[in-house]
């Protein structure tokens, strides 16, 4: 039970210790940062993220607001401290919801608003945020934290405790964790059906499940498949925490040699570099085979093969989507069941995997614009929800109907069973690396594949280039609701369909991120020369501005 504060919320004064003042927002090294009292920050697709020198207030501030949807919910909430896949002197935070899914968007609101408060201002901000929200009675309140490897991660933890505290929510410190795991352990919390809310019970799950299917699956006679992998753990929680889950999956199973393992994090390495620079991360070279890269938070993985020179052929978050997509339709095929069945994209998604979901799996995907949120909304509409972004963040999510049909299915029926399970190594709650790596691994040994067959048997990619421009303000970039037209600067779309018409079969966006002060330009074409120049073209018209 929690210790929840019960009484009037304005009978207790609104305490900041001034260490976590944006007077003084005392950074990690025991230094003042001062904030400008009208510097503004925004909750965007992951949070807040800044130099963490930045981020001391913004977590205490954040954590308060955390307790306070605890308390509103009387519910499990989560607190995750990480910059993902930025680099080590970055820091962020967001709150995870009590089905461990992202914060609701009028909550995103009132984050904004109170980081954004002055100091002074910021008791009344609270004052009226409690009068709006408050439950006086919340015995099941709790927010559980979590930080990356990041330096200033136990800093920060702190100060999340501190603002917990304001009105003596119970407070979980879970140490270093990746996203997922966070993910996962709220989620248990509030529904102990799901699974035992513990990091302990998190491996359990996943390795049980993935034991079981293991046994499951015939591998055919004929099989390429080879169960060696070469991990780059982008020198972040991936490789403390993978080793902790290999615990339990002996060599028989998985045989993993990590790299990237304590060097400086995300850099040179881990899966946003892979994805981006479409380049081996340090610490490999061409004779390595079957290679996968975790981010920094190891909630994205993507696959690559290393090729010549220094280049990789990269299986990335559309190649892991058509492939636990294709297993799932063809265990399906061995049913009769109307379970509905989707795909959700983006729109970085690569051509060629939306034509080949379209064509081959008979599924027309769904594409929505940038950020987990979306698609996992998205997903959550059908019986099963595959959804991936490119850069590999996704997981699959499965209906009540589902658990009906198939989970709680005593049949003997090997396919209904194989679901079962693939569901369960599977983290549904979010995209997991962990999980997928597992998923990935189950489904290439089912089919034979070596990660050559798998990059060619499904499609082959179209080239593409993604290109980052730096800006100083993004925020003069809108875009429609799925992201792929420029509303404004007013003419700059004119200049980029005058561009994209030069080349044949091409694509091509512009995109203000929503985690860095960049925009993000997108191209697609029939060969790599165009795409490059395509691409090159775009980031001109950006730097013109
Ligand atoms: C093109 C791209 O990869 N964008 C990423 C990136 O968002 P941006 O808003 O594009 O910066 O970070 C998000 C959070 O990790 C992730 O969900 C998203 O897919
Ligand atoms: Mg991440």
């Amino acid at each position: 039970m929690g210790q929840a504060y019960s009484g009037m919320a304005d009978s207790l004064p609104v305490k900041v210790p001034a260490i976590y003042s944006r007077n003084q927002n005392v950074n990690h090294n025991g230094q003042q940062s001062p904030i400008a009292q009208d510097e503004k920050f925004a909750y965007g697709t992951a949070g807040f993220r800044n130099n963490a020198d930045k981020l001391t207030f913004i977590v205490f501030r954040c954590a308060y607001l955390a307790g306070l949807r605890a308390r509103q919910q009387n519910q499990t909430i989560g607190l995750m401290i990480t910059a993902s896949h930025n680099p080590a002197c970055d820091n962020g935070v967001k709150i995870v919801d009590p089905k461990g899914d992202m914060l609701a968007a009028d909550w995103e609101k009132y984050a904004t608003e109170l980081v954004n408060s002055t100091d002074d201002q910021f008791p009344t901000a609270v004052r009226a945020l409690e009068v709006k929200v408050n439950k006086t009675f919340a015995p099941n309140a709790k927010v559980v934290c979590a930080i990356d490897t990041r330096e200033s991660g136990k800093h920060l933890m702190n100060a999340a405790k501190a603002g917990v505290a304001i009105f003596n929510v119970e407070f979980e410190n879970h140490g270093i964790l990746t996203t997922p795991q966070l993910h996962y352990l709220v989620k248990c919390n509030n529904e102990p059906s799901f699974g035992r809310p513990s990091e302990f019970g998190y491996y359990c799950t996943l390795a049980n499940a993935f034991k079981k299917l293991h046994h499951l699956t015939n591998e055919p006679e004929e099989s390429n498949y080879s169960n060696k992998l070469v991990l780059d753990c982008a020198n972040g929680v991936g490789f403390p925490r993978f080793q902790d889950l290999l615990q339990l999956i002996d060599e028989r199973y998985l045989n993993i040699e990590f790299r990237n393992e304590n060097g400086e994090l995300n850099f040179g390495c881990g899966a946003d570099f892979v994805k981006i620079s479409q380049v081996l991360p340090a610490n490999f070279n061409s004779n390595d085979e079957k290679c996968a890269s975790f981010d920094g938070d190891a909630d994205r993985l993507i696959y690559f093969k290393p090729t010549s020179d220094n280049k990789i052929n990269l299986l990335d978050g559309d190649k892991i989507a058509v492939l636990l997509a294709t297993y799932i339709k063809d265990q399906l095929k061995n049913i009769e069941t109307d379970l509905t069945f989707g795909i959700i994209q983006t729109a970085y998604a690569n051509g060629s995997s939306s034509r080949y979901i379209e064509e081959k799996l008979g599924v027309i995907p769904e594409i929505v614009p940038t950020g987990v949120k979306n698609l996992h909304h998205a997903a959550i509409k059908y019986d099963i929800g595959v959804y991936f972004e490119a850069n590999g963040h996704g997981t699959v999510v499965f209906s009540e109907k589902f658990d009906e049909v198939i989970r709680r299915n005593s049949s003997e029926n090997l396919s209904i069973q194989r679901l079962q399970l693939i569901s369960r190594v599977i983290n549904e709650v979010v995209g997991d690396a962990f999980a997928d790596l597992l998923a990935v691994e189950i489904v290439l040994r089912h089919y034979g594949w070596s990660i050559e067959d798998w990059n060619e048997k499904l499609y082959k990619d179209v080239p593409n280039i993604q290109i980052k421009v730096p800006v100083e303000d993004r925020s003069i970039f809108k875009t429609t609701w799925e992201e792929t037209t420029l509303i404004e600067p007013s003419g700059i779309q004119d200049l980029i369909n005058a561009e994209v018409e030069k080349y044949s079969n091409s694509r091509a966006f512009i995109r203000p991120s929503g985690t860095e002060n960049i925009v993000r330009v997108y191209a697609e074409a029939d060969t790599v020369e165009d795409t490059e120049k395509l691409g090159r073209s775009l980031e001109n018209i950006v730097k013109s501005l």
